[in-house]
């Protein structure tokens, strides 16, 4: 090995305070890999009236979980614990934190690895799951940024796509699964409900997006590593949340499969947050606050969710040996180029 290494978390980003939420949602929305339209002259014009209308309901849900996102915060200390286990096996690694649309940018991570003299750099998503609106659109506007200068194709970038196959991700899952059902009077009558961020059905249909089906390769995966009488008794199922605007996401959403698992009888419900590894909106709000609430009137008293990963050791661990794997020898988790 020889040179400087970087790692570059890529993550979507968060407004950090109400007033940012309009520009945060007005650059998500402006990606055409968040809403692809036919003619991209609109997309940006589009992109401020959605923001617009949607930033009071947003900044609602924002002001409920304190204000602002976590995200930031969260990333930048899964950042620092990465470094300090690659340090401790003498990999001296810098981490960069490159959001997609909030700060700190990816281009200001990028004028940071530049300036540092990075000479390989590792670019890992913080998604276990590929999708074309999430790591793919951070990978993408990368490959624009390679393009397009020569300082940077002078850079070793070596691509990892996903990871929700790795042992670490889904010990450390299992472990926070298991404390939680052990908080149930009866753990092994515990209805195991997979929430994933949904996307557009046609990402899928149309599009060719891998996500639909890294997410059930990634529930079973779960699954079938939990304990055994776990695996024996438990009902499990996967649906999706946070559809937003007319068209049809990936089914069944979240909020009717409560509403159906009520009417079957299930009484204790434990929601696992499963398409993202640190606490957000999603978690914060719309599961803690609004699914507990939908729950609740559907007749379900026992609502619990299992808290995200955040810095699980375990997790930390594993994806800094991922960060070595792809640094080595192995090239089969990462792709270079
Ligand atoms: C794997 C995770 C995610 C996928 C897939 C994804 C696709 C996707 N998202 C939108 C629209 C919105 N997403 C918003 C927030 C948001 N999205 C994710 C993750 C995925 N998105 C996260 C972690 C967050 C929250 C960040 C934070 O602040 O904590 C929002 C804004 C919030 C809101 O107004 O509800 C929108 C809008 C689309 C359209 C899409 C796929 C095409
Ligand atoms: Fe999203
Ligand atoms: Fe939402």
């Amino acid at each position: 090995m020889s040179g400087r290494v970087g790692v570059m978390l890529l993550n979507l980003g968060g407004p950090e305070k109400l007033e940012d939420v309009y520009l945060f949602l007005y650059n998500l929305f402006a990606d055409p890999e968040i809403i692809r339209l036919p003619f991209p002259f609109l997309q940006k014009p589009i992109a401020s009236l959605i923001a617009a209308s949607r930033a009071p309901i947003s900044q609602e849900n924002y002001r409920m979980i304190g204000g602002g996102s976590p995200l930031r915060q969260i990333t930048e200390e899964q950042g620092e614990n990465i470094e300090n286990v690659l340090q401790r096996h003498g990999v001296d690694a810098k981490v960069y934190v490159a959001m997609r649309y909030w700060r700190p940018y990816t281009e200001e991570a990028i004028a940071q690895i530049k300036q540092d003299g990075i000479t390989r750099l590792v670019v890992l998503p913080l998604y276990p799951q590929y999708s074309i609106s999430t790591s793919g659109s951070s990978i993408k506007q990368l490959d624009v940024l390679w393009e397009n200068d020569p300082e940077l194709q002078a850079i070793e970038k070596i691509t990892i796509k996903s990871w929700y196959e790795r042992t670490g991700y889904i010990r450390a899952m299992n472990q926070l699964i298991d404390a939680k059902l052990q908080d149930f009077a009866e753990p092994e009558n515990v209805h195991i409900f997979f929430s994933a961020h949904g996307v557009p059905v046609k990402y899928v249909t149309k599009y060719g997006d891998p996500y639909q089906s890294e997410m059930e390769n990634c529930v079973d995966g779960i699954m079938k590593a939990l304990r055994r009488d776990y695996q024996r008794y438990n009902a499990h199922t996967l649906a999706y949340q946070s559809r937003v605007g007319p068209v049809e996401w990936l089914q069944p959403y979240t909020e009717e499969a409560i509403k159906n698992l009520a009417k079957r009888g299930v009484n204790d419900l434990l929601v696992v947050p499963i398409s993202f590894v640190s606490e957000h909106i999603e978690t914060l709000q719309e599961i803690d606050i609004e699914y507990r609430e939908v729950a609740e009137e559907a007749g379900i008293h026992n609502f619990d969710r299992v808290p995200a990963l955040n810095s699980h050791p375990i997790f930390i661990n594993d994806l800094a040996e991922l960060v070595m794997e792809s640094l080595g020898t192995t090239k089969a988790a990462a792709i270079a180029a």
